[in-house]
């Protein structure tokens, strides 16, 4: 299933440099490895803004919430999700 994800990131600005740092390459890493599986074919920066689009290409709302919930910056964001159906006039082959 597909699903389209705006996450915008809040980090507290009295956090320490070093832990943010530190978070930042965790989450780096860990959507990395989502996007080499093929679970998040499409990452994009929201342009000028602490946020970004993504597409999850994941079974179902199970496992959606597990990839969400183990984003390092979770705890630090907020996430909308909209679930993707195939529309009918979508040109195909
Ligand atoms: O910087 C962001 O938009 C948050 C984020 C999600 C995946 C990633 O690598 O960074």
């Amino acid at each position: 299933m597909l699903y389209h994800v705006r996450m915008d990131v809040r980090l507290p600005a009295d956090l320490d440099p070093g832990a943010r740092e530190e978070i930042v390459a965790r989450e780096k890493e860990y959507s990395r490895r989502l996007q080499r599986a093929g679970k998040w074919p499409q990452l994009w920066r929201i342009a000028g803004e602490y946020a970004n689009f993504s597409i999850l290409d994941v079974a179902d709302h199970d496992e959606l919430h597990a990839v969400l919930s183990g984003l390092p910056l979770f705890p630090y964001m907020d996430i909308q999700v909209t679930p993707l159906a195939a529309h009918p006039s979508k040109v195909t082959g």
